[in-house]
């Protein structure tokens, strides 16, 4: 699968590259084409004077043969619509196939000037269908070129399959909030998608023109394109032409239903006129009728209505409608000249992305030479080599696996650097310390190399991992609906299997240096690594806050002190906005500003919303034997009321609630009201009613800060149900996976029938792994494949 994945993309970026920009100079070409007639005849707007009645053909033959005595008129093409020119076509010269082409005034057959804008049309049509080479070289050459499109497309669409192909945001979602390439990608999949179909008409049909022998097969099979030989007169007989006759059989024959009619006009022996009209009421441009009558005497020799083509007939017919998108009329014309330009928008996103992976490889390329030249000497399958396994799409990851390892290098310690695609069933069994860094794509999915590994890994069981220890850099982005959703199931299965963290994981979102700087913490402490240079990209800006408010919420608890913490922005009129269920990053300033060394910010949840004026957050008091938490210290009884610091809020889409009404569950425990708080304010205020509360604490006489608000909301029919459980309240400890195992009916009957979405906030020790283990007894580990695919197990636990 991974190959095949490979395989296609390979094609299709090959594609892209090469004949991309060949492709976009048909598009644009094709895209001015659109509307030729439109400009046209907006360049040559209608003298006043032909408003006069329009000549009927045999005047009009006679008028322009008078004026061109000597040049045989071999078509004239005629139109009901007021004012529009006659169009004139002329034998050509002996020894060429195309003959000339005059425009003449309707109303007097005076010949016109070439109409203005003609030749630049011509110019483009030429470039369109020939790349303005000779048409015959040039034909198999853009028939190639669609055909390649074509193929673009449609690796493209097997590329970009989503895991949830019902799911219609998947395919047409353009997400602004994205950045860099994972934006180019979105934009490129969805307008890709958006487009394929108008590509695929478009492809299909340009490669009939462009090929001769698909063309006369299809027509073949459709019994269109015969030459249907006409009687002739010997050879030497001269020409009998009655046009006046014909002319008057002509409009006999059609009843006078007809808006355009080319007559072409016999040549030499020939005794026949074939008149191609359009009806007043046509499908399409191309939905023709011919009629065949005696050149002398105006006779129907045959008459072949468009109406009565076999259903084939009918579609050859309408190849060309359809390549222009005038079959679905004016709608079809704009989605085919907008997918034409759109040509443009792939390229230009296309090599950005393709630009973007060669600046990556190249910086995975210095990195694997920093690595090589600090290499530590190791014995093969020594235990204490560190292993760096990395799971990449783009190269970020391989990259920090890189500078990982050469930063364990550099620190004395042995450390060897493998794709997870590389490893092995029992490679693991071979280290006792892995680092793993995993990058997520798609829906929270492994790379496309790493699914096999990933496959296969989750399907271990029993605690085979046990003598291992391991630390997680997971890469995301949290625009994405399932954040670091590899990395977070890598962390489950390893857990799983009895593996132990080094140090607990670390999630990054982008590149967000804070992130890094953590990773880089927790090697300098595991691993004594000083040294490394990490990429700095831009710092994230931080706005001035001001430290409004600070409450003891569990006074007597047996926990820490948890406060709710209030902050306001210092200046800045505008009224901040955050979506409910977002984060704040916080950087402590005064701790900054006394010189010591600035701390990495930290992040909380937000456990307010907009309307309520102000950030609140819930903040439990850390304590260490050498005194307090640095941020937590510091909110909570360090600084000043009135005190600024830096913060700035962080979206969190992976934990946010849906638009509409369905029922939703929240669960979580301590401070991790905070995030369940914020989501059930929102869902009180949209009048959303369906809401189930399962909340976890010690004591409901010290920590039951939760319970007036979540009664008050009971009374007014806004939360249908909410379990407080203590834990120490009774003699035996019970939690909220208890009581979630306990309500197993109910909670079944929310999640499978009602489709509620689960909503878990709190801490990743104890609490979460046990609402994991509950939630899979419950519902089975199917009905959790499902939650988990379809977005409705939605966390926020640190
Ligand atoms: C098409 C695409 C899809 C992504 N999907 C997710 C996702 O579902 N969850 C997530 O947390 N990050 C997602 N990301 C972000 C990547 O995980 C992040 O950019 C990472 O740094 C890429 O690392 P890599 O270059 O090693 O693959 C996605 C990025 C792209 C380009």
């Amino acid at each position: 699968m991974a190959l095949l994945r490979r395989v296609w993309f390979q094609i299709h970026w090959f594609i892209g590259i090469t004949a991309g920009s060949v492709l976009v100079v048909i598009g644009l070409s094709g895209a001015t084409l659109s509307f030729r007639a439109e400009i046209t005849d907006l360049l040559n707007p209608i003298p006043a004077a032909s408003a006069a009645p329009a000549l009927a053909p045999p005047a009009l033959v006679a008028r322009v043969q008078a004026e061109m005595p000597g040049r045989r008129i071999a078509t004239v093409a005629v139109s009901t619509e007021p004012g529009r020119a006659a169009r004139i076509g002329f034998a050509p010269p002996p020894g060429e196939r195309r003959g000339e082409t005059r425009f003449a005034d309707p109303a007097t057959g005076a010949l016109l000037p070439d109409p203005v804008g003609e030749h630049f049309f011509e110019f483009v049509e030429e470039l369109h269908r020939w790349l303005l080479l000779p048409r015959d070289d040039g034909k198999p050459i853009t028939g190639s070129l669609a055909g390649l499109l074509l193929l673009l497309a449609l690796s493209g669409l097997y590329l970009r399959w989503p895991r949830r192909p019902f799911a219609w945001r998947q395919w047409l979602r353009i997400d602004f909030a994205l950045r860099g390439r994972a934006f180019l990608w979105n934009l490129h999949a969805v307008v890709g998608t958006v487009a394929l179909l108008a590509y695929v008409v478009s492809t299909t049909t340009g490669m009939y023109w462009a090929f001769d022998g698909l063309r006369k097969a299809v027509d073949g099979a459709a019994g269109e394109g015969r030459v249907v030989r006409a009687e002739r007169a010997p050879a030497d007989a001269p020409v009998t032409l009655d046009l006046a006759r014909v002319w008057q059989a002509f409009v006999d024959t059609t009843g006078g239903d007809w808006t355009q009619v080319t007559l072409r006009l016999p040549a030499r022996n020939g005794t026949q006129v074939e008149a191609v009209y359009l009806r007043t009421h046509t499908e399409h441009e191309r939905a023709r009728n011919r009629l065949y009558l005696q050149a002398a005497t105006g006779e129907t020799l045959r008459h072949e209505r468009y109406a009565d083509k076999p259903p084939l007939g009918r579609f050859v017919n309408s190849i060309y409608p359809l390549h222009m998108g005038t079959y679905w009329g004016l709608p079809g014309r704009i989605v085919m000249m907008l997918t034409s330009l759109g040509l443009a928008l792939f390229a230009i996103s296309g090599w950005m992305m393709y630009l973007g992976r060669r600046r990556t490889a190249k910086a995975v390329r210095a990195e694997r030479a920093r690595l090589d030249a600090v290499a530590v000497p190791a014995t093969a399958g020594d235990a204490g080599q560190v292993l760096v396994a990395f799971a990449s799409q783009t190269g970020h990851a391989e990259r920090l696996a890189l500078q990982t390892a050469s930063a364990l290098q550099a620190a004395g310690v042995a450390a060897v650097v493998r794709p997870v695609s590389a490893l092995s069933a029992d490679a693991l069994l071979h280290f006792r310390q892995v680092l793993w860094v995993a990058s997520s794509f798609g829906e929270g999915d492994p790379s496309d190399s790493a699914r096999a590994f990933a496959r296969e890994f989750a399907r271990q069981s029993g605690p085979g991992l046990r003598h291992l220890r391991y630390g997680l850099l997971a890469l995301g982005d949290r625009h994405y609906a399932t954040f670091c959703g590899f990395g977070r199931k890598l962390d489950h299965d390893l857990h799983n299997q009895g593996a132990q963290p080094l140090f607990p994981m670390v999630e990054v979102d982008g590149e967000d240096p804070a992130a890094l700087a953590r990773w880089h913490d927790a090697l300098r402490e595991t691993f004594g690594v000083r040294d490394a240079v990490w990429p700095v990209s831009t710092a994230p800006v931080f706005d001035a806050w001001r430290l409004d408010g600070r409450r003891l919420l569990n006074a007597g608890s047996q926990g820490d002190p948890l406060f709710e913490i209030e902050l306001r922005r210092v200046s800045g009129s505008d009224a901040v906005n955050w979506t409910p269920g977002a984060l704040v990053e916080i950087v402590p300033r005064q701790m900054h500003d006394d010189g010591a060394p600035a701390p990495a910010p930290r992040s909380y949840s937000v456990a307010s919303i907009p309307s309520d004026g102000a950030v609140q957050l819930l903040v439990r008091q850390a304590r260490h034997d050498n005194g307090l938490g640095v941020a937590s210290g510091w909110l909570t009884v360090g600084a000043p009321m009135g005190a600024e610091l830096a913060l700035r809020l962080v979206a969190n889409p992976g934990f946010a609630l849906p638009d509409d009404a369905r029922p939703c569950i929240f669960i979580g425990n301590g401070s991790g009201f905070a995030g369940l708080r914020a989501l059930l304010r929102e869902r009180a205020r949209r009048g959303h009613g369906r809401n189930w509360l399962v909340f976890g604490e010690r004591q409901a006489a010290h920590d039951g800060f939760g319970a007036d608000e979540v009664a008050a909301w009971q009374a007014g029919g806004l939360v249908a149900r909410a379990d407080f459980v203590y834990s120490r309240d009774q003699a035996q400890r019970v939690y909220v996976q208890d009581r979630l195992r306990e309500a197993g009916e109910v909670l079944k009957q929310w999640v499978d029938e009602e489709g509620a979405i689960v909503f878990v906030c709190g801490s990743l020790e104890g609490m979460a792994p046990g609402v994991d283990a509950a939630l899979t007894e419950v519902l089975g580990e199917s009905g959790m494949d499902a939650l988990i695919a379809e977005g409705r197990y939605r966390r926020d636990v640190y």
